[in-house]
């Protein structure tokens, strides 16, 4: 699995060499492409086609989805009439073209298994469910897969768009990743599975990034019987959101909230906290099934870019950032992240 995070992130390294449009996109580009390869077994090469909008579109999806739910999930209303009438149909011909992509990828591979079988750890995701037939209805693979696709994409895409920009934001922390790097792995070497867990400080500044602007601003939950919290009843039927966000701001918790220090992440400092007070993966057991997966392809790229590139941001704190918090966070507009080669 690492090998193809290498390989991928190395196309990255050109993308980030030349001009791109937007960073959340560039980083979309590069989760999609690596979900292709490990969980379809199909390379998708977005990084370097530019024609292919889909993770414009994914975006743009994920802006019908929440105007139509959070009104619904407000006034009880099954769907907003208005944002359905404005934008209705773009939502269902993204939607379908999206359970197209899926099943299309699910047949493309079902045929691919049949002509040039594969076994053991050479399984994709996507093989591992078309040959458990006893286990996964053909009606249902593809729809994993989407599932998947979208839980994967924006999330960890977005994630290392705000890591690249804290680390912009703060030139000492970045010194600190990069010479962790050069000790660790150093300048050219390939990177290699090895190598990950040495990489402790970085992956203190990947958990502190996804603190302080978590990709998941909140998680909801149905009630199927009342719970009580304190002196409050949450009766029944009712949805519940949590914030994520407003948690991982509470000073109760995280004192200087607001303030980016991956040392939050020591194991001593872990220790002194209750654990759900850091839901960036949410908790218990419908929590984030891709976690580590994430982590690993985060560091891959956060160690393979700093190694190359320098990193610079106007920001001064994260207040300056206007941020959109759809069902994955980022910014309004473009960010402002910047990538200067390293002589
Ligand atoms: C930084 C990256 C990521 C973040 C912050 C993140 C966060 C989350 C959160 C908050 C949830 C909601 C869980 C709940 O409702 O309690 C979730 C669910 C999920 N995530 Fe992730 N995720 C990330 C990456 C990934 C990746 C890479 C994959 C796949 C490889 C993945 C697969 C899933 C799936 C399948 C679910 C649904 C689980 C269920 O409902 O049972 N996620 N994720």
């Amino acid at each position: 699995m690492c090998i193809t995070f290498i390989v991928i992130a190395n196309v990255l390294l050109d993308v980030l060499r030349n001009d791109y449009e937007d960073l959340f996109s560039v980083f979309g580009r590069y989760t999609f492409d690596t979900f292709c390869d490990i969980f379809v077994g199909k390379s998708c090469n977005l990084q370097t086609d530019l024609s292919n909008r889909l993770i414009e579109e994914l975006d743009a999806l994920q802006k019908y989805m929440a105007e139509n739910s959070v009104v619904a999930f407000m006034f009880g209303f099954p769907l907003d009439l208005k944002a359905l009438l404005t934008n209705g149909w773009s939502m269902l011909s993204l939607l379908n073209k999206l359970r197209k992509l899926s099943s299309s990828m699910t047949a493309f591979r079902r045929k691919e298994l049949q002509e040039y079988p594969v076994v053991g750890s050479q399984l994709s995701f996507l093989d591992a469910m078309i040959s458990r037939g006893d286990l996964f209805h053909p009606s249902i693979i593809s729809k994993e897969l989407l599932i998947f696709l979208l839980a994967a994409t924006d999330t960890t895409g977005n994630g290392l768009t705000f890591t690249f920009t804290l680390l912009g934001m703060h030139p000492e922390i970045q010194k600190k990743v990069y010479e962790e790097v050069i000790t660790e792995i150093g300048r050219d070497t390939p990177i290699e599975t090895h190598h990950l867990p040495k990489l402790k400080y970085t992956e203190r500044v990947i958990s502190e990034s996804l603190r302080l602007l978590p990709p998941v601003p909140l998680v909801a939950r149905y009630l199927n019987k009342d719970i009580q919290i304190g002196d409050k009843t949450f009766p029944k039927g009712a949805n519940v959101i949590l914030y994520t966000h407003a948690l991982h701001r509470n000073s109760k918790y995280w004192p200087n909230p607001e303030k980016f220090d991956p040392d939050r992440f020591l194991p001593e400092e872990i220790a002194k906290r209750p654990p759900y007070c850091y839901m960036t993966f949410s908790g218990g057991p419908r929590n984030c099934i891709g976690k580590l997966y994430a982590m690993m392809s985060m560091k891959v790229v956060v160690a393979n870019v700093i190694r190359h590139f320098r990193i610079s941001s106007k920001y001064r704190s994260v207040d300056e950032m206007e941020l959109r918090g759809l069902i994955t966070m980022r910014t309004k507009g473009d960010i402002d992240c910047h990538f200067s080669p390293r002589n």
